[in-house]
């Protein structure tokens, strides 16, 4: 199935005018009833006389209430996601588009949002199960909300005064499928209750005053809710995931200070890689880069396995014309994606015999916080094929909760750590190792271990005993592979210089993204883009004079070219910026051409697929960078860690550095251009690899000893960490000159 994506169109704000609406909800020519209008209308923007139709599977235009989207596009929804599906539903769309009114909404009853509905159905439905099961089945439902700010995921349920300033990590289940770890999740039982929850939540989410929105959203925010249906000793679990983008915003407009031009790189470059992997997946190509961005790692649109909605929100103006055309491009490739929906199938919660172990997970202590750990309830689980009577499988994963329950169920509990007196470990005092009774992966109890006849309290004592059998052993094993242990200041001076180490990286790292993109900008003649990317790099390289330079250097040339010939009226000529680019890409570019394209949507002219071409950018990906090795000038040596590293030294080094050949000219070129999309074509390397190279060149600009960040020889190629003599070779040997 499709992912189905609908529009929204919001009504004009105060400031906005009549006369500035460019954009219509209009009636497609389709089959589908007279009264569902489904194409959004809107004019060239360099021909005001040609108009471009986009078809969706509904189009709301700025009248239709919450009530209408809801009804119509999230209420079937719910239908899904008690027969065991999971449900996606996102909003997307520029910065004061409405995405937040449709996903929130108001105070108000006709005014409250998707999210409060859904809920509210969710409850309704909920009760209708139970009641007509005759209360054989229950439902429980819990909820866990998190954002993400500058690519850092933090659990909502937090204050931000006590995040920690990494926030949490994503790892992948054994299903492959990205989750947060260490997620607080709430059981709600009620729509109040929700509601509570959910405001409050809301409180810790960061929002700012931009010029384009007064209450901004500045992350993406994830609420996720898990419904968990048991019946006898099965249940079924699935989640719905209702995500309120941030928007994308064109910096020109915003007005954006230091602080929330950082933002906004950091949302423009998620959304940038959402445009990305849904050009690749409508490309069909091999590589998705689902992994460039944590947001995208989490939607993993295409990939998620649910019933997905996207509703695109519009704003009706002039003023969002380039920014609407961007949104439309990226939706008119979106509701192509097909989302292989997957069942999730019912397991077995309980031993049978249960008894207190019935207890439902969701009865747990509030603000239960699950450890470091994947979770196993969250996702698809397919541990048994429901009837067969086959013994339960071993789980890969289990969840824990922080505190010592004994009313813990089986399924989705750990038992707490408990210590022998008397064993102590070096690290940790023993005091402190009780009470915090720090959550530790057990093997799942194996019923069909214990003796037949065994009674419930019998088998629990039984596993008591194991697990503490154990973590003595464990504390054992650590006393005696540590006979010195370190002392507490050392130890303490060692995490203050790994934060410290780690945290120079990250900021390394993430300076040298932004170099990276200013790089990209300039070849391009995106001066102004440049210039911002070089700016935000500044803080990241203290006192770089280069940077400084180049950055003073730009400015003059910028003010240098708007000078004199610019006439007030050309300088609010905005360029067309293509779909997907244009997200990441806040400063001008060179207008390209609306190519008349015999595409689908037939009054549709993609402009993509053409300027693709030219210039390919597909795997120019944000990912912290690959440490590299500088090279140096001639003297340095490099080391070599292996031998397969000193035999590309060596080759390297018998290069010709001299003489250089048409084709070695012609490399060199090519390498020194930074264009990781004509890197990574050269034989041998990877998208990965020259990313790194690209990057390479742009730390090395900084450098004292660098000669502009330019690669003067084969030698000096090989040199850059992770290339080597053999790939240089490789690569002039693959070169067609
Ligand atoms: N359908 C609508 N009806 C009435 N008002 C709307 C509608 N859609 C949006 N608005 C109003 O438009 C303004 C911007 O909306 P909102 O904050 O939801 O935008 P957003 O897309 O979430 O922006 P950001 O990405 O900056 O968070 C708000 O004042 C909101 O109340």
């Amino acid at each position: 199935m499709s992912v189905r994506v609908v529009a929204r169109i919001r009504p004009l704000l105060k400031a906005e005018i009549e006369k500035d609406i460019i954009v219509h909800a209009a009636h497609g020519t389709g089959a589908e009833s007279a009264d569902t209008k489904t194409v959004v209308k809107i004019p060239n923007p360099k021909n005001f006389g040609e108009n471009f139709s986009f078809q969706f599977n509904s189009v709301y235009p700025s009248e239709a209430t919450q009530a209408q989207v809801f009804d119509n596009e999230v209420s079937p929804t719910v239908k899904h996601l008690f027969k065991g599906f999971d449900v996606t539903i996102f909003a997307y769309g520029v910065t004061g588009t409405g995405k937040t009114h449709t996903m929130r909404g108001g105070k108000s009853l006709a005014d409250r949002g998707v999210i409060p509905r859904l809920l509210s159905s969710i409850y309704r439905r909920a009760r209708k199960v139970e009641k007509d099961s005759t209360g054989e089945s229950t439902v429980h439902v819990s909820m866990s909300y998190y954002e993400i700010y500058n690519d850092k995921v933090f659990d909502l349920f937090e204050a931000p005064e006590k995040r920690t300033p990494a926030g949490l990590p994503i790892r992948d289940n054994e299903k492959g499928k990205a989750v947060v770890v260490g997620l607080t999740e709430r059981p709600c039982t009620s729509l109040k209750e929700f509601e509570q929850l959910y405001d409050q939540a809301n409180v810790n989410r960061s929002t700012s005053a931009t010029k384009l929105n007064a209450h901004s959203s500045r992350s993406h925010a994830i609420l996720c809710v898990k419904v968990s249906q048991t019946t006898g000793d099965q249940t079924r679990v699935s989640t719905v995931s209702a995500i309120d983008l941030a928007g994308s915003e064109d910096n020109r407009r915003t007005d954006n200070n230091k602080e929330r031009l950082v933002e906004s790189a950091a949302i423009n470059k998620s959304l940038f890689v959402l445009a990305q992997c849904v050009e690749a997946i409508s490309k069909s190509q091999s590589r998705i880069p689902y992994r460039e961005s944590k947001m995208t790692r989490i939607l993993a649109l295409g990939q998620n396995k649910s019933h997905t909605v996207m509703v695109l929100n519009l704003a009706p103006v002039k003023s969002y014309h380039l920014d609407t055309m961007s949104s439309l491009n990226f939706a008119n490739r979106t509701k192509k994606i097909e989302t292989n929906e997957i069942e999730n199938q019912p397991f077995f919660r309980d031993m049978p015999g249960k008894g207190k172990l019935d207890a439902a997970p969701t009865r747990a202590p509030a603000a239960n916080r699950q450890p470091l750990r994947p979770k196993i309830l969250s996702h698809n689980s397919h541990l048994k094929d429901v009837g067969t009577g086959a013994p339960k499988p071993a789980k890969a994963f289990a969840v824990y909760s922080d505190k010592p329950s004994k009313s813990a169920t089986l399924a989705n509990t750990s038992l707490a750590r408990t210590v022998k007196p008397g064993l102590k470990s070096p690290k940790r005092p023993i005091s402190e190792i009780s009470s915090l009774a720090r959550p530790t992966k057990v093997a799942r109890p194996n019923p069909t271990k214990a003796e037949a006849g065994m009674s419930q309290s019998a088998i629990e004592a039984l596993i008591e005993r194991k697990v503490t059998e154990a973590l003595a052993e464990r504390v054992d094993a650590t006393a005696i592979s540590n006979p010195d242990p370190i002392s507490d200041e050392v130890q303490k001076r060692l995490d203050a210089l790994e934060k410290r180490v780690g945290g120079q990286e990250s900021e390394r790292a993430e300076g040298l993204q932004y170099l990276l993109m200013a790089k990209q900008h300039q070849v391009r003649g995106e001066d102004a883009s440049a210039l911002r990317m070089y700016q935000l790099a500044q803080p990241h390289f203290p006192g770089n004079e280069k940077l400084a330079r180049k950055v003073s250097a730009l400015q003059d040339k910028i003010r240098e070219k708007e000078a004199p010939h610019v006439s007030p009226r050309a300088a609010h000529v905005v360029p067309v910026v293509e779909a997907s680019r244009a997200l990441s890409r806040p400063a001008t570019r060179p207008i390209r051409k609306f190519v008349p394209a015999d595409d689908e949507d037939e009054s549709y002219h993609d402009i993509q697929e053409h300027a693709h071409s030219e210039d390919d950018e597909d795997d120019f990906v944000y990912r912290p960078r690959t440490k590299i090795r500088r090279p140096r000038n001639a003297a340095v040596k490099p080391s070599a860690d292996s031998e397969d590293e000193l035999a590309d030294i060596a080759v390297s080094a018998s290069l010709p550095s001299v003489e250089q050949t048409p084709r070695t000219k012609h490399l060199l070129a090519v390498i020194n251009s930074r264009d990781v999309s004509q890197i990574k074509l050269l034989k041998g390397v990877g998208a990965k690899r020259a990313e790194a190279i690209a990057n390479c060149l742009c730390e090395l600009e900084l450098g004292e000893e660098a000669e502009g960040g330019r690669v003067a020889s084969l030698g000096q190629l090989g040199r850059i960490k992770g290339v080597g003599g053999r790939m240089v070779e490789n690569m002039r040997l693959g070169l067609l000159v």
